[in-house]
């Protein structure tokens, strides 16, 4: 019989947990295969259990399938605790539950192409194979995005202009745009921009008519600190671009009338159109993130005091902005170890002492804990992710 690529999978880890005198448990008992034990290669039984109990309650995974209005999920966290696997099986479950699902990656390391196990660049839109609904996958090439934006700004506002505006004596209002110094930051991004960048290229792609079949959109956000700056860079993105539509405005007029008398077209659609274009663009990126309605932020970690602390800061930074946070997923737990492996042992005591840490931290005990254990296989390509979806969206 030729079964679909998640019972294949689970049947592998099914038919090696039986081969070795256990069988797989639905629900809250489940094997997990445990090989990070160099010494002994075995399966244990673990219960999934929350260490840390939430007080605030949250509806569980069906609350995000339901409503086919469009809703955004941004995962985010530390580098390296597995956002991408969070996103990508977030992703697949959606899909698997009928909603026609896009994942964005705007890491600029990206790592969705890992994660399915498909070549997933080139900055459009790749279908996933495998998988139930339509789920399309998207890496921003944020090289790329700069570059458009870089563009626009010149156009407007770039040496282009001052030359243009020296040469026509209105050397206070150069003065002026080099103050706004946009060069330099397009020459040298901060942290953020290239995220804000991506968030804005995929508003476009979702304003057209073509891509309004997705019902769920899942960023696969860059690591912490860009993530924080990202917050605040909208509103300074904003404000740049006002003053350079501004100073646009007066050029604008300035050299119309001087154009006027040499009997010089005024092209219809020029570049101070498009900076306007993402200017909204931004303004509908700031509002998104702060969209009780159709946003939630989910925060990914690892049971580490480092990691923990993080997401801490990562959580209030977050409410402080107003943006959306319901979930935190502590991943990589070790399962009990049931044998004397020493290692395993201390790792597991470690790891319980930052799971409790989320109790009492005032920025965290309130989400709901999401548990993914510590699996023994690399999670790549759809099976696995489906594997994983079925441990952590429950
Ligand atoms: N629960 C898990 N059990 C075992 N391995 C895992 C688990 N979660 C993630 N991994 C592995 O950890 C590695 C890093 O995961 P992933 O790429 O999802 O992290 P990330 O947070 O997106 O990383 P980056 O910050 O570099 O983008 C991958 O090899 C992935 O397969």
């Amino acid at each position: 019989m030729l079964l679909s690529p998640a019972p294949q999978f689970a049947r592998r880890l099914s038919l090696a947990a039986a081969h070795r005198g256990f069988s797989m448990r639905p629900a809250s008992q489940t094997v997990y295969p445990m090989r990070s034990c160099a010494i002994e290669r075995r399966f244990v039984v673990i219960q999934v259990r929350s260490v840390a109990t939430p007080a605030g309650s949250v509806a569980d995974f069906d609350e995000m399938l339901t409503s086919t209005k469009r809703k955004y999920y941004m995962l985010g966290g530390k580098g390296g605790v597995g956002k991408t696997s969070c996103a990508a099986s977030l992703a697949v479950k959606f899909a698997n539950n009928g909603h026609p699902t896009l994942v964005v990656s705007t890491d600029p390391a990206h790592s969705l192409s890992d994660s399915f196990a498909q070549d997933l660049t080139g900055g459009t839109l790749i279908p996933v194979n495998g998988v139930d609904s339509p789920l399309f996958a998207l890496e921003i090439n944020p090289d790329k995005a700069r570059e458009e934006f870089r563009t626009a700004s010149q156009k407007t506002g770039g040496t282009g202009v001052k030359d243009f505006m020296d040469s026509m004596g209105l050397g206070i209002l150069a003065d002026q745009l080099g103050e706004l110094k946009l060069g330099e930051l397009l020459d040298t991004p901060p942290p953020g921009l290239d995220e804000a960048i991506a968030i804005s290229k995929v508003l476009q792609f979702l304003e057209s008519q073509e891509y309004s079949m997705f019902s769920r959109i899942v960023f696969d956000t860059a690591p912490t600190g860009h993530t924080l700056r990202l917050l605040s860079l909208p509103d300074f993105l904003d404000a740049s671009i006002g003053k350079i539509l501004k100073l646009k405005k007066k050029i604008t007029s300035a050299t119309s009338a001087i154009k006027s008398v040499f009997g010089q077209e005024e092209p219809r659609e020029d570049a101070s159109d498009k900076l306007e274009q993402l200017r909204e663009r931004m303004i509908k990126v700031r509002e998104l993130f702060r969209d009780t309605e159709s946003t939630e932020f989910v925060i990914v970690t690892i049971p580490t005091v480092m990691a923990i602390n993080e997401s801490s800061r990562l959580s209030a930074s977050l409410k402080k902005e107003s943006v959306p946070v319901k979930r935190l997923i502590v991943n990589q737990v070790l399962p009990p170890s049931a044998s004397d492996c020493k290692f395993c042992a201390m790792k597991r005591k470690d790891q319980m002492r930052a799971l409790e840490m989320i109790q009492s931290d005032p920025e965290l005990r309130n989400l709901k804990l999401i548990q993914a254990p510590l699996v023994d296989v690399e999670i790549r390509g759809v099976p696995a992710l489906r594997f994983m979806s079925e441990i952590v969206w429950k």
